[in-house]
């Protein structure tokens, strides 16, 4: 089929090429010029692990073409989406400009028969919005008509969840239109569920704030596990055990960051609001994160006392693993205040870096691997488990100053860290310390661990 995809950053992209490697033609729009220019010279604007692969794939194929012309992008497309950013306006409520001027452009450039696809996480009701403004806008001898097909990919693992995910949800007013996205989408093999559209609205919301509420839970249990010495991960594990639980999600650390978890949970706060309900467990799941990210900072506070003239080095700036985003990465928060607490900061990311430098303090030192970040160090906290970070030499840990080590995302297992000079903490486990005082005598705390 013919499909038009309006915005190329994660979403629109990861989507323009997956639908482009299942057989469509797709031309994708992007209204910055400069990611344009990138994505014609086979180069991606983001980092997401195959993407640019199956990209030049696509565009080599003659299936797949970017441009930042509506009337060129729009021409002769039967179904057009919408994948522009939704972000979060100062009261939390999702800031819908940027939809509302897509469904304008669409109205005053479509020159035929569409389907529009709203791929964007938008609050329920934004889908009839749309509809509107493309109705108020639109020549009237053209029938448009909107659908409802949120995202549900995760950063880092975009290309593997687009070809592998649990459900794609098309919420649609007439069956006829249902059927048509269900056919574009049955290459996926993917099961698909019809439904309403404010239903499928509110299905996207409900999912991320289901997951971002799993995280807070346990990371409750971690701080709770701290103080009655039982160990986080073989809860998690325990729990998960029960299908009705799950395993996935319980992943204790610094909280959630990322694009979506926390302006969705926001977002749907006020979406409750704005029909006078108080979501009083999502606001607890908020106000957890916020505190949990504060954690690594307390636990320095605890052992130092003082962070003046620290040298303290950050392993990891992404909200996670394998992308480059760095929106709402707890290492934003941190950074900032052990800046403001006079620490000399040292940090390092294998992707993310350059993300990093425009927008955490000038005051930071930017360094390109981890021997340079923990080098001299006070202690070294690890805030994004990379590959390259959880597998570290821990003989490097000799070149620090003193061998503190605070893991953040509880990526090193502690039988491996065990073995070497070091105090090591990280969230709801046990603490190693390991280190040999000035008369050789070796001091070896090891709680409960596995
Ligand atoms: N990032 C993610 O992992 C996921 C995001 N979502 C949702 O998808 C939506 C998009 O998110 P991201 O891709 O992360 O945003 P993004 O900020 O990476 O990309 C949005 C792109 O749209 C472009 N754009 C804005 N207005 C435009 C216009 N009028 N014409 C053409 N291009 C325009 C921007 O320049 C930008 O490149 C949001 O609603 C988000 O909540 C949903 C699932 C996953
Ligand atoms: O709406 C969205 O944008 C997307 O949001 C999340 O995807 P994403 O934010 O890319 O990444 P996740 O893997 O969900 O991680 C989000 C945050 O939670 C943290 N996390 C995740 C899992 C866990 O067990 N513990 C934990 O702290 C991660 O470190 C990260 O900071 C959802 O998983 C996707 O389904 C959804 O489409």
């Amino acid at each position: 089929m013919e499909l038009a995809v309006v915005g190329a950053g994660y979403v629109g992209l990861v989507t323009s090429v997956c639908l482009s490697e299942i057989g469509h033609h797709v031309t994708c729009i992007e209204l910055d010029k400069s990611k344009v220019d990138k994505l014609k010279k086979g180069i991606s604007p983001i980092y997401e692990p195959g993407l640019t692969e199956l990209m030049m794939k696509n565009v080599n194929l003659g299936r797949l073409s970017f441009t930042t012309n509506y009337l060129e992008g729009f021409k002769n497309k039967d179904v057009i989406y919408i994948a522009v950013g939704t972000p979060e306006n100062e009261d939390g409520s999702a800031n819908l400009s940027y939809v509302d001027d897509v469904a304008k452009i669409i109205a005053k450039n479509v020159k035929r028969d569409a389907i529009v696809v709203t791929k964007s996480t938008v609050p329920v009701g934004t889908n009839n919005r749309i509809q509107t403004i493309i109705n108020n806008h639109k020549p009237s001898y053209i029938s448009i008509e909107v659908v409802s097909n949120p995202e549900f990919l995760r950063e880092g693992s975009a290309i593997y969840d687009s070809f592998h995910g649990d459900r794609i949800v098309i919420g649609a007013n007439s069956e006829k239109a249902a059927k048509l996205i269900e056919e574009i989408n049955k290459p996926f093999n993917i099961p698909i569920y019809i439904t309403g559209i404010r239903s499928a609205e509110m299905i996207k919301y409900a999912s991320n704030a289901f997951l971002a509420t799993k995280i807070s839970f346990i990371n409750e249990i971690a701080n709770i596990c701290e103080r009655v010495d039982a160990d986080v991960e073989q809860v998690a594990y325990g729990m998960g055990l029960d299908h009705r639980i799950g395993s996935h999600f319980l992943n204790a650390g610094i909280g959630y960051g990322g694009s979506c978890f926390p302006k969705d949970t926001k977002a749907l706060i006020q979406i409750a609001g704005n029909v006078a309900y108080d979501f009083e467990l999502l606001q607890g799941v908020v106000n957890v994160n916020k505190k949990q990210q504060r954690i690594l900072l307390d636990k320095l506070y605890d052992r130092f006392g003082n962070l003046k003239g620290k040298k303290i080095a950050l392993l990891g700036l992404a909200f996670k693993p394998n992308t480059d985003d760095m929106r709402e990465a707890p290492s934003i928060s941190i950074s900032s205040e052990l800046v403001k607490a006079g620490a000399i900061v040292y940090a390092y990311d294998p992707i993310a870096i350059d993300n990093a430098k425009q927008i955490l303090d000038s005051s930071i030192h930017f360094v390109y691997n981890i021997e340079q970040a923990i080098g001299g160090a006070d202690a070294a906290l690890i805030l994004t488990e990379w590959d390259e970070i959880k597998n570290m030499d821990f003989n490097l840990i000799n070149t620090m100053k003193y061998p503190l080590l605070i893991d953040g995302r509880n990526c090193i297992k502690l039988k491996d860290i065990k073995p070497y000079q070091i105090e090591y903490h990280s969230i709801g486990r046990s603490s190693v310390k390991n280190i040999k005082s000035n008369n050789s005598e070796v001091v070896c705390q090891v709680g409960e661990s596995k």
